[in-house]
Protein backbone atom coordinates (compact mmCIF):
# COMPACT_ATOMS: atom_id res chain seq x y z
CA UNK A 1 0.00 0.00 0.00
CA UNK A 2 1.13 3.47 -0.17
CA UNK A 3 -0.36 6.80 1.39
CA UNK A 4 -0.97 9.59 -1.55
CA UNK A 5 -2.03 13.22 -1.15
CA UNK A 6 -5.77 13.68 -1.95
CA UNK A 7 -7.56 17.23 -2.61
CA UNK A 8 -6.37 19.92 -0.37
CA UNK A 9 -6.76 23.87 -0.72
CA UNK A 10 -5.91 25.89 2.39
CA UNK A 11 -7.07 29.64 3.36
CA UNK A 12 -8.16 31.90 6.13
CA UNK A 13 -11.85 31.40 7.21
CA UNK A 14 -13.49 34.04 8.70
CA UNK A 15 -11.91 37.22 8.02
CA UNK A 16 -14.75 39.54 9.76
CA UNK A 17 -14.47 42.87 7.88
CA UNK A 18 -16.64 46.08 8.97
CA UNK A 19 -16.31 49.23 6.26
CA UNK A 20 -17.78 52.16 7.73
CA UNK A 21 -18.23 54.79 5.00
CA UNK A 22 -19.07 58.69 5.88
CA UNK A 23 -20.84 60.65 4.01
CA UNK A 24 -20.89 63.77 6.18
CA UNK A 25 -22.59 62.84 9.54
CA UNK A 26 -24.62 59.93 7.75
CA UNK A 27 -22.43 56.85 8.37
CA UNK A 28 -23.16 53.40 5.92
CA UNK A 29 -22.05 49.49 7.05
CA UNK A 30 -21.81 47.18 5.27
CA UNK A 31 -20.09 44.02 7.56
CA UNK A 32 -18.64 40.86 5.82
CA UNK A 33 -17.29 37.63 6.86
CA UNK A 34 -14.64 36.47 4.33
CA UNK A 35 -13.43 33.04 3.49
CA UNK A 36 -10.74 32.05 1.20
CA UNK A 37 -8.79 28.78 0.06
CA UNK A 38 -6.27 28.67 -2.45
CA UNK A 39 -5.01 25.35 -3.87
CA UNK A 40 -2.62 24.32 -6.85
CA UNK A 41 0.92 23.49 -7.06
CA UNK A 42 1.68 23.25 -2.99
CA UNK A 43 1.66 19.52 -2.27
CA UNK A 44 5.26 20.00 -0.39
CA UNK A 45 3.78 21.75 2.10
CA UNK A 46 2.14 18.53 2.87
CA UNK A 47 4.54 16.19 1.94
CA UNK A 48 8.06 17.66 3.01
CA UNK A 49 7.04 20.75 4.91
CA UNK A 50 8.03 23.14 2.14
CA UNK A 51 6.59 26.38 2.38
CA UNK A 52 7.65 27.99 -0.28
CA UNK A 53 4.66 27.91 -2.66
CA UNK A 54 1.99 28.62 0.34
CA UNK A 55 1.04 32.39 0.67
CA UNK A 56 0.30 32.52 4.56
CA UNK A 57 -3.51 32.50 5.46
CA UNK A 58 -2.70 35.39 7.69
CA UNK A 59 -1.72 37.31 4.50
CA UNK A 60 -5.31 36.31 3.24
CA UNK A 61 -6.84 38.15 5.94
CA UNK A 62 -4.34 41.59 5.55
CA UNK A 63 -5.47 41.30 2.13
CA UNK A 64 -8.85 41.23 2.73
CA UNK A 65 -8.79 44.22 4.91
CA UNK A 66 -6.48 46.03 2.02
CA UNK A 67 -8.74 45.59 -0.44
CA UNK A 68 -11.80 46.60 1.75
CA UNK A 69 -9.77 50.14 1.91
CA UNK A 70 -8.66 49.89 -1.61
CA UNK A 71 -11.90 49.34 -3.67
CA UNK A 72 -14.75 49.38 -1.23
CA UNK A 73 -17.20 46.69 -0.75
CA UNK A 74 -20.28 46.81 -2.97
CA UNK A 75 -21.55 43.96 -3.55
CA UNK A 76 -20.47 40.76 -1.65
CA UNK A 77 -19.55 39.11 -5.24
CA UNK A 78 -17.97 41.61 -6.99
CA UNK A 79 -16.03 41.84 -3.73
CA UNK A 80 -14.77 38.02 -3.95
CA UNK A 81 -14.19 37.99 -7.83
CA UNK A 82 -11.67 40.22 -6.98
CA UNK A 83 -10.31 38.15 -4.16
CA UNK A 84 -9.75 35.47 -5.95
CA UNK A 85 -8.90 36.89 -9.46
CA UNK A 86 -5.97 38.42 -7.30
CA UNK A 87 -4.43 35.03 -5.92
CA UNK A 88 -4.64 33.26 -8.84
CA UNK A 89 -3.15 36.17 -10.81
CA UNK A 90 -0.75 37.22 -8.43
CA UNK A 91 0.76 34.05 -6.71
CA UNK A 92 1.99 31.21 -9.77
CA UNK A 93 1.24 28.70 -7.42
CA UNK A 94 -2.05 29.57 -6.92
CA UNK A 95 -4.48 27.61 -9.69
CA UNK A 96 -7.48 27.97 -7.95
CA UNK A 97 -8.87 30.20 -5.30
CA UNK A 98 -12.70 29.71 -3.61
CA UNK A 99 -13.87 33.01 -2.00
CA UNK A 100 -17.20 32.37 0.52
CA UNK A 101 -18.17 36.20 1.59
CA UNK A 102 -21.19 35.93 4.05
CA UNK A 103 -23.48 39.48 4.59
CA UNK A 104 -24.70 40.35 7.50
CA UNK A 105 -27.31 43.47 7.74
CA UNK A 106 -27.60 46.53 9.33
CA UNK A 107 -31.21 49.19 9.99
CA UNK A 108 -30.45 52.48 10.84
CA UNK A 109 -31.98 53.49 14.08
CA UNK A 110 -33.89 56.59 13.37
CA UNK A 111 -33.10 59.01 14.81
CA UNK A 112 -30.62 61.90 14.34
CA UNK A 113 -28.28 63.79 16.10
CA UNK A 114 -28.22 67.79 16.63
CA UNK A 115 -26.80 68.46 13.75
CA UNK A 116 -28.67 65.73 11.24
CA UNK A 117 -25.79 63.09 12.43
CA UNK A 118 -26.91 59.46 11.20
CA UNK A 119 -24.59 57.12 12.67
CA UNK A 120 -26.55 54.55 14.93
CA UNK A 121 -27.44 51.09 13.80
CA UNK A 122 -29.54 47.87 15.17
CA UNK A 123 -28.46 44.26 13.43
CA UNK A 124 -31.24 43.47 10.91
CA UNK A 125 -33.24 40.27 11.96
CA UNK A 126 -33.36 39.97 8.33
CA UNK A 127 -31.88 37.16 6.64
CA UNK A 128 -27.74 36.59 5.58
CA UNK A 129 -26.72 36.99 2.36
CA UNK A 130 -23.98 34.38 0.86
CA UNK A 131 -21.68 34.23 -2.31
CA UNK A 132 -19.19 31.64 -3.46
CA UNK A 133 -16.80 32.86 -5.69
CA UNK A 134 -14.88 30.35 -7.99
CA UNK A 135 -11.76 31.13 -9.72
CA UNK A 136 -9.41 28.70 -11.93
CA UNK A 137 -6.08 29.80 -13.77
CA UNK A 138 -8.14 27.81 -17.06
CA UNK A 139 -9.92 31.56 -17.13
CA UNK A 140 -13.06 29.20 -15.83
CA UNK A 141 -15.33 31.33 -12.94
CA UNK A 142 -18.19 30.40 -11.42
CA UNK A 143 -20.23 32.61 -9.16
CA UNK A 144 -23.22 31.41 -6.35
CA UNK A 145 -25.61 33.98 -4.66
CA UNK A 146 -27.72 32.73 -1.81
CA UNK A 147 -28.80 33.63 1.78
CA UNK A 148 -29.68 31.88 4.56
CA UNK A 149 -32.00 32.34 8.00
CA UNK A 150 -34.64 32.93 5.91
CA UNK A 151 -37.61 31.93 8.12
CA UNK A 152 -41.16 32.24 6.78
CA UNK A 153 -44.77 30.59 7.48
CA UNK A 154 -47.69 30.13 6.00
CA UNK A 155 -50.47 29.58 8.43
CA UNK A 156 -52.91 27.79 5.55
CA UNK A 157 -52.74 26.27 2.34
CA UNK A 158 -50.34 23.37 3.56
CA UNK A 159 -51.87 20.01 3.17
CA UNK A 160 -50.05 16.71 3.54
CA UNK A 161 -51.21 13.49 2.76
CA UNK A 162 -51.36 10.18 0.76
CA UNK A 163 -48.09 9.63 1.94
CA UNK A 164 -46.88 6.15 2.29
CA UNK A 165 -47.59 4.04 5.03
CA UNK A 166 -45.64 1.01 6.93
CA UNK A 167 -46.14 -0.34 10.42
CA UNK A 168 -44.22 2.54 11.90
CA UNK A 169 -46.54 5.30 10.83
CA UNK A 170 -48.19 6.93 12.69
CA UNK A 171 -48.61 10.49 11.21
CA UNK A 172 -52.24 11.31 10.61
CA UNK A 173 -53.11 12.83 7.01
CA UNK A 174 -54.04 16.55 7.00
CA UNK A 175 -55.79 19.22 4.69
CA UNK A 176 -54.66 22.21 6.66
CA UNK A 177 -51.82 22.65 9.01
CA UNK A 178 -48.74 25.55 9.26
CA UNK A 179 -45.70 25.46 7.28
CA UNK A 180 -42.70 26.98 8.36
CA UNK A 181 -39.61 26.59 7.29
CA UNK A 182 -36.06 28.32 7.40
CA UNK A 183 -34.83 28.24 3.90
CA UNK A 184 -30.92 28.38 2.66
CA UNK A 185 -30.80 28.90 -0.72
CA UNK A 186 -28.09 29.44 -3.25
CA UNK A 187 -28.29 30.07 -7.14
CA UNK A 188 -25.91 29.48 -9.78
CA UNK A 189 -24.99 32.65 -11.95
CA UNK A 190 -24.86 32.23 -15.88
CA UNK A 191 -21.99 34.23 -15.85
CA UNK A 192 -19.76 36.41 -13.49
CA UNK A 193 -21.55 39.56 -14.41
CA UNK A 194 -24.66 39.72 -13.13
CA UNK A 195 -26.24 42.96 -11.66
CA UNK A 196 -25.73 41.14 -8.57
CA UNK A 197 -27.36 44.00 -6.22
CA UNK A 198 -30.41 43.68 -8.36
CA UNK A 199 -30.39 40.32 -8.85
CA UNK A 200 -30.48 39.51 -5.32
CA UNK A 201 -33.13 41.31 -4.25
CA UNK A 202 -35.28 40.16 -7.30
CA UNK A 203 -34.45 36.47 -6.21
CA UNK A 204 -35.58 36.78 -2.47
CA UNK A 205 -38.50 38.25 -4.05
CA UNK A 206 -39.46 35.61 -5.84
CA UNK A 207 -38.45 32.99 -3.50
CA UNK A 208 -40.99 34.72 -0.80
CA UNK A 209 -43.50 35.36 -3.46
CA UNK A 210 -43.51 31.42 -4.47
CA UNK A 211 -43.43 30.20 -1.20
CA UNK A 212 -46.32 32.49 -0.43
CA UNK A 213 -48.71 31.98 -3.12
CA UNK A 214 -48.06 28.10 -3.81
CA UNK A 215 -51.08 26.12 -2.37
CA UNK A 216 -48.71 23.04 -0.70
CA UNK A 217 -49.42 19.52 -1.39
CA UNK A 218 -45.82 19.18 0.33
CA UNK A 219 -42.85 21.18 1.16
CA UNK A 220 -41.13 19.50 -1.95
CA UNK A 221 -43.87 20.66 -3.94
CA UNK A 222 -43.31 24.23 -2.55
CA UNK A 223 -39.20 23.90 -2.98
CA UNK A 224 -39.62 22.90 -6.35
CA UNK A 225 -42.27 25.76 -6.83
CA UNK A 226 -39.87 28.58 -5.50
CA UNK A 227 -36.93 27.73 -7.67
CA UNK A 228 -38.99 27.30 -10.79
CA UNK A 229 -40.21 30.59 -9.82
CA UNK A 230 -36.41 32.26 -9.84
CA UNK A 231 -35.28 30.59 -13.16
CA UNK A 232 -38.47 31.61 -15.03
CA UNK A 233 -38.06 34.75 -13.72
CA UNK A 234 -34.88 35.65 -13.71
CA UNK A 235 -32.54 35.01 -16.82
CA UNK A 236 -28.97 35.62 -15.51
CA UNK A 237 -29.59 32.49 -12.69
CA UNK A 238 -29.47 28.60 -14.56
CA UNK A 239 -29.75 26.72 -11.31
CA UNK A 240 -31.20 27.14 -7.69
CA UNK A 241 -30.32 24.98 -4.95
CA UNK A 242 -32.54 24.73 -1.32
CA UNK A 243 -32.51 22.92 1.45
CA UNK A 244 -35.50 23.58 3.87
CA UNK A 245 -35.99 22.17 7.22
CA UNK A 246 -40.04 21.38 8.23
CA UNK A 247 -40.36 23.38 11.45
CA UNK A 248 -42.88 21.39 12.36
CA UNK A 249 -46.02 22.97 14.56
CA UNK A 250 -48.45 20.44 16.20
CA UNK A 251 -51.76 22.05 17.99
CA UNK A 252 -51.57 21.38 21.47
CA UNK A 253 -54.10 18.70 23.09
CA UNK A 254 -55.99 21.15 25.81
CA UNK A 255 -58.85 18.57 26.18
CA UNK A 256 -57.27 18.08 29.58
CA UNK A 257 -58.47 21.45 30.64
CA UNK A 258 -61.54 21.36 29.13
CA UNK A 259 -60.79 23.39 26.04
CA UNK A 260 -61.21 22.47 22.62
CA UNK A 261 -58.22 23.76 20.14
CA UNK A 262 -59.29 24.92 16.55
CA UNK A 263 -56.37 24.67 15.26
CA UNK A 264 -55.28 27.99 16.98
CA UNK A 265 -52.44 26.42 19.42
CA UNK A 266 -49.49 25.22 18.32
CA UNK A 267 -46.43 23.66 20.01
CA UNK A 268 -43.39 25.03 18.01
CA UNK A 269 -41.04 21.80 17.58
CA UNK A 270 -37.35 22.57 16.88
CA UNK A 271 -35.95 19.22 17.07
CA UNK A 272 -36.48 16.48 14.91
CA UNK A 273 -37.39 18.59 11.77
CA UNK A 274 -37.73 16.83 8.32
CA UNK A 275 -35.34 18.59 6.22
CA UNK A 276 -36.19 18.53 1.94
CA UNK A 277 -33.05 19.80 0.17
CA UNK A 278 -33.07 19.39 -3.66
CA UNK A 279 -31.80 21.22 -7.07
CA UNK A 280 -33.84 22.98 -9.86
CA UNK A 281 -32.22 24.04 -12.76
CA UNK A 282 -32.67 24.98 -16.39
CA UNK A 283 -32.30 22.18 -18.71
CA UNK A 284 -29.70 23.69 -20.67
CA UNK A 285 -27.24 25.05 -17.37
CA UNK A 286 -23.77 25.11 -18.58
CA UNK A 287 -21.48 23.10 -16.89
CA UNK A 288 -21.52 23.75 -12.84
CA UNK A 289 -17.95 22.84 -12.80
CA UNK A 290 -16.50 23.21 -9.19
CA UNK A 291 -19.29 25.90 -8.45
CA UNK A 292 -20.67 23.96 -5.71
CA UNK A 293 -17.60 22.85 -4.12
O1 LIG B 1 -44.14 18.43 3.53
C1 LIG B 1 -43.82 17.38 4.10
N1 LIG B 1 -42.99 16.49 3.48
C2 LIG B 1 -42.61 15.31 4.04
O2 LIG B 1 -41.85 14.54 3.42
C3 LIG B 1 -43.10 15.03 5.32
N2 LIG B 1 -42.91 13.99 6.18
C4 LIG B 1 -43.63 14.28 7.30
O3 LIG B 1 -43.68 13.54 8.32
N3 LIG B 1 -44.27 15.46 7.19
C5 LIG B 1 -43.95 15.97 5.96
N4 LIG B 1 -44.30 17.11 5.34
Amino acid sequence: MAVILGPNRYGKAETRVVRVVRDGGVHHIKDVNVSSALSGDMDEAHLSGDNTAILPTDTQKNTAYAFARKYGVDQIEDFALLLARHYVSSQPAVHHARVEIEEYFWDRIPVQGPSGERHSFVRSGREVRTCVVHHDRDGTTTVLSGLKDLVVLNSTGSEFHGFAVDEYTTLQPVTDRILATEVSAAWRHVSDGSPFGKSYSEVRRCLLEAFAETHSLSLQQTLYAMGKRVLETRGEICEVRLAMPNKHHFPVDLTPFGLDNPDEVFYAADRPYGLIEGAVLDDDAPAARFAWE
